[in-house]
């Protein structure tokens, strides 16, 4: 132990030194003496890098070596969260990162498989402090023993699954099982579907894959970004310390219903309302929407304008010609207004000059090209036909086209539109997928944004030239030697160079960046409760990683949503038809065998062929359940009598009875961002998904639908109650009676 603690101590020394490298290279920049727009630049380059780097030293502190493996041969490594090397001349490895090749065999060998391993070695520590030693001896015919030998190999991770939990995921770094570290370093390119039931450590696996890619593909996905889709903003609260801990922070963490940016869904659709918006058939439904707005005049009612010339006839023959034209480019809706306008402006000119240059007689018309074209000219310059234009083909924006679709819905059968009929109101987590489906359709006409760029970069040069300017008044004063006079700055440089120079670099990290931009496409998406999510969902997220390399989490026992797809083959098929790698996870980690086995009866009552995960941990104490009249009373009391138990928790119940149970609850974290931190969180069956609590108590499970009561029986680490005011749901039993 005192070995270890010495190398550990000399490990966290070297920690501070690099900090302490990195804090003065921070604090040099600022002091930094250069002055100017390029310098300013460079100094904020550096500055984040540092902090950045410096947010990952500090992040990996707590853990930071947890393992060592001994070589035959005599050759040693220990593992850490991150790689550190020795500030001598050759750099000498003092721990080695745990994604690193060789930390492999920590988590792979076994007796039957040593892997050139004479022992592991887990190290557990407390701050800078060692506490334990596990030794697991892998090459038997050594004789070599520690004394920190334990009788089960397994202890190490049975003390991580029995801790009580804080309201926040951990690493699991130091215990990662082999069938999981196949599934974090899996080669597979493309879409990797990891499915299991309750507990068998999908999210946390999924966490440690990106992380891994992170370290193994560093170059791409810095610049790419990883993109990580959690269920809802509880979940992502509970996972978002994981990666950091490993020191990786440049992954960006969403919900569904963040996906299109400058929109935050707020609005709840009904249940119907969503399934309906998430089929895949919405997209054609759109797409038709969109040409509903290209529109001709009726025949025999055109539309007349008023022209210093004479009256223009835009009559239904000229609008459809236009608009064949302009659907013929093939382009998105806004960007093949161009188009559209050409032709009626042509036509219309054509249309003029006919009436115009009419030979009364019969003979050819009077004008030439050139007059044609200055009609044309002044055609193009009336605002009437443009107003014409505009309404015969509008300008639109994703949010303007879907909140006219809502209001008033077609194509779509009488009672579905009904269901999905909305007149303004808040977005909904269903709609997002529709907003970036009409951004599709629609096409980012950015001319205007490109004419403001251009303006603005016209603006700098001005900027820039009256900089040379004053330089250039103040030469003989600034540059007395020939040399700097030289150099100055007007001889070197000319007024747009120097604009371009002194643009803002954009400084913000690959994850800032995406997070701003529909069109980002990520080095790899992660997509957690998977099967949560719509076809239309599905649409938006293939749009966001052209390369299909991602991470799909789910288990279709678990799916709630109305619109989710649940079958893989079903999700994936239209983008990768059958070519991606289906892995399973058997063990659960999380609920005790008492619990699983009364979650698994209930399910096995809906679906006689369900096979649960088998619990790796058994804590001998069953279920209870309690009938009462009052229900606001009973859960005041259990969870008072629940405060000399250690560790978190749950109160899960439908929403309409928070109101009366959180009397009794005064400190529960509850509500649409709830505080999982606390000691006692009062939540509905959809919030819970994903997340673990010690205790958990199900209120009202007849109110809950069977995949949501599912959910709800198997969030508890170590304890598990039933609350109800009147008969179980079938199926559901096996309790003590308390
Ligand atoms: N190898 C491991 N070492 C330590 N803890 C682990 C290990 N694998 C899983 N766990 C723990 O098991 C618990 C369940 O993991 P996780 O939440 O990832 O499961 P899940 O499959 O996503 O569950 P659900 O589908 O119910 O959301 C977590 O507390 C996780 O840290």
């Amino acid at each position: 132990m005192r070995n270890e603690q010495q190398y550990v101590s000399r490990l966290y020394e070297r920690l501070d030194g690099i900090r302490a490298q990195a804090e003065a290279g921070v604090e040099r920049s600022f002091a930094a003496v250069g002055s100017g727009q390029q310098a300013r630049v460079e100094r904020d380059v550096i500055v984040a890098e540092r902090s950045g780097l410096l947010a990952a030293l500090n992040s990996v502190e707590s853990g930071l070596c947890f393992g060592r493996i001994d070589l035959v041969g005599g050759i040693h490594h220990h593992i850490g969260r991150i790689g550190i090397r020795e500030s001598d001349a050759e750099r000498t490895p003092l721990v080695v990162d745990w994604r690193a090749p060789v930390a492999r065999s920590f988590y792979l060998a076994t007796g039957h498989a040593p892997m050139g391993l004479r022992r592991r070695r887990h190290i557990t520590t407390s701050g800078r402090t060692v506490t334990a030693l596990h030794d697991e001896i892998l090459d038997l015919t050594d004789a070599e023993r520690t004394g920190y030998e334990g009788a089960d190999a397994d202890a190490v991770l049975l003390a991580a699954l029995d801790s009580a939990r804080t309201g926040r995921m951990h690493d699991i770094v130091q215990t990662i099982q082999a069938d999981q570290d196949r599934i974090i370093r899996a080669p597979h390119q493309g879409v990797l579907v990891v499915e299991g039931g309750p507990g068998t450590g999908k999210t946390v696996v999924a966490l440690h894959r990106a992380a891994y890619l992170l370290y193994a593909q560093r170059e791409l996905l810095a610049r790419r970004a990883v993109l990580i889709v959690g269920p809802n903003p509880a979940f992502l609260g509970y996972i978002g310390d994981v990666l950091p801990s490993l020191g990786e922070t440049g992954v960006l963490l969403a919900t569904p219903g963040e996906l299109f940016p400058g929109v935050v869904a707020t609005g709840t659709d009904t249940l119907e309302a969503a399934e309906i918006k998430g089929r895949p058939e919405m997209a054609d439904v759109l797409a038709d929407f969109v040409r509903d707005q290209q529109r001709t005049p009726e025949p025999g009612a055109p539309i007349e304008i008023a022209h210093d010339d004479g009256a223009l006839v835009l009559d239904w023959t000229i609008a459809y010609e236009a608009r064949s034209k302009a659907r013929d480019a093939k382009l998105p809706h806004n960007l093949a207004r161009p188009h559209f306008a050409f032709r009626i402006i042509d036509l219309l000119t054509t249309q003029l000059g006919d009436r115009l240059g009419a030979d009364p007689y019969g003979g050819p018309n009077f004008l030439g090209p050139d007059d044609l074209a200055l009609l044309g000219k002044g055609i193009a310059a009336s605002s009437e036909v443009h107003a014409a234009i505009e309404e015969l083909w509008p300008h639109l924006t994703p949010e303007q086209l879907l909140e006219d679709y809502l209001a008033d819905p077609v194509h779509l059968p009488e009672t579905d539109i009904e269901a999905i009929r909305r007149k303004g109101g808040e977005w909904t987590v269903a709609d997002i997928p529709l907003l970036d489906e009409a951004a599709e359709l629609l096409g980012d006409d950015d001319s205007a944004a490109r004419a403001a760029a251009e303006a603005a970069r016209q603006e700098q040069i001005d900027f820039a030239q009256g900089v040379l300017d004053l330089s250039h008044g103040s030469e003989s004063y600034e540059f007395e030697d020939e040399e700097s006079e030289l150099l100055a700055a007007h001889d070197i440089i000319d007024a747009e160079r120097m604009a371009e120079r002194h643009e803002e670099a954009d400084h913000r990290s690959a994850a800032e960046r995406a997070a701003a931009d529909r069109s980002w496409a990520f080095g790899h998406i992660i997509v957690d409760e998977a099967q949560e999510l719509s076809a239309m969902a599905w649409r938006l997220l293939m749009r966001r990683c052209p390369t299909r390399s991602m991470t799909l989490v789910g288990d279709p026992a678990q799916t709630a949503e109305p619109g989710g797809c649940g079958a893989w083959d079903t999700i994936l098929a239209p983008y990768v038809e059958d070519r991606y790698e289906h892995v399973r996870l058997g063990v659960n980690y999380r609920t005790p065998v008492e619990i699983m086995d009364v979650a698994a009866a209930f399910l096995r009552s809906e679906d006689p062929s369900f096979e649960p995960p088998s619990s790796i941990r058994s804590t001998g104490v069953r279920p209870w359940a309690r009938r009462t009249d009052d229900l606001p009373r009973a859960v005041a009391e259990a969870v008072a009598a629940a405060a000399t138990e250690s560790g978190h928790l749950v109160v899960i119940a439908p929403e309409e009875l928070h109101g009366a149970l959180l009397t009794g609850l005064p400190d529960a974290g509850h509500g649409r961002a709830p505080d999982l931190t606390r000691r006692v969180v009062l939540l509905t069956p959809r919030q819970a998904k994903g997340l673990e609590f010690d205790t958990v108590l199900v209120v009202e499970p007849a109110r809950f639908a069977a995949s949501d009561l599912y959910v709800a029986l198997t969030r508890a680490t170590q304890r598990l109650g039933v609350l109800h005011t009147g008969e179980l749901p079938d199926g559901l039993g096996g309790f003590t009676q308390a």
